[in-house]
């Protein structure tokens, strides 16, 4: 049930990764779930750039020099995980957004829509066995200076994806949805 597959889905994050594989073929059956999301005005404005292989070891390079020629706050510690957290992973994709040129929608609309799309993939990764994560590093603004962007498209974060062994934890929430509806 759809219901189980939401609960059961978890942050998996690279420590928890094995060494297997994650084939190209997995890969774009996660990232077709994405398309399907819904989209104000139809400017399906998701954009992915997977790195897969080789290229992942470089993200994680130009990463870690990004985050320590802009931070105020430089920790060791920090710029380790920066470089050796995506080539623990099988696979990592930044999550990209592109403004529609029209600005036909506002762009809160347009970063929903993108949200949307990767909680398919979230989704579909767990039901395929794929632990993934959404990382939000301050670096994320400055991926176009690594690879190309068109006009518009702005890096929302990276998808951190990796298989696993064994069951994941129970997930916890602060309260239950009761405390944050209101019945009118
Ligand atoms: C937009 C967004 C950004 C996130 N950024 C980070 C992040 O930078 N670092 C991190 O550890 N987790 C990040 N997460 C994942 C959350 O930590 C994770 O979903 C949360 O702990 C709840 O756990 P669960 O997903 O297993 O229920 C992010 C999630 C979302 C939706």
């Amino acid at each position: 049930m759809i219901k189980d597959i939401i609960r059961n889905r978890r942050a998996v994050f690279p420590a928890q990764y094995n060494e297997d594989t994650i084939s190209k073929e997995e890969i774009s059956t996660i990232l077709e779930t994405a398309n399907w999301a819904p989209n104000h005005r139809r400017t399906e404005p998701w954009r992915f750039k997977v790195f897969h292989g080789i290229s992942q070891a470089a993200l994680g390079k130009f990463m870690a020099e990004t985050y320590k020629s802009t931070t105020d706050k430089f920790s060791e510690r920090s710029y380790q995980k920066m470089i050796e957290n995506p080539t623990k992973a099988g696979c990592v994709i930044a999550i990209c957004m592109q403004r529609d040129p029209k600005e036909s929608v506002p762009e809160w609309e347009e970063i929903a829509a993108t949200a949307i799309a990767v909680q398919n993939m979230w989704l579909t990764a767990s039901e395929m066995k794929i632990g993934s994560y959404w990382s939000s590093p301050g670096v994320k603004e400055h991926l176009g200076d690594f690879i190309n962007l068109e006009d518009g498209e702005r890096c929302l974060g990276f998808f951190y994806m990796g298989k696993y062994d064994g069951e994941l934890p129970e997930g916890t929430r602060k309260s239950p949805i009761e405390e944050k509806t209101e019945w009118i």
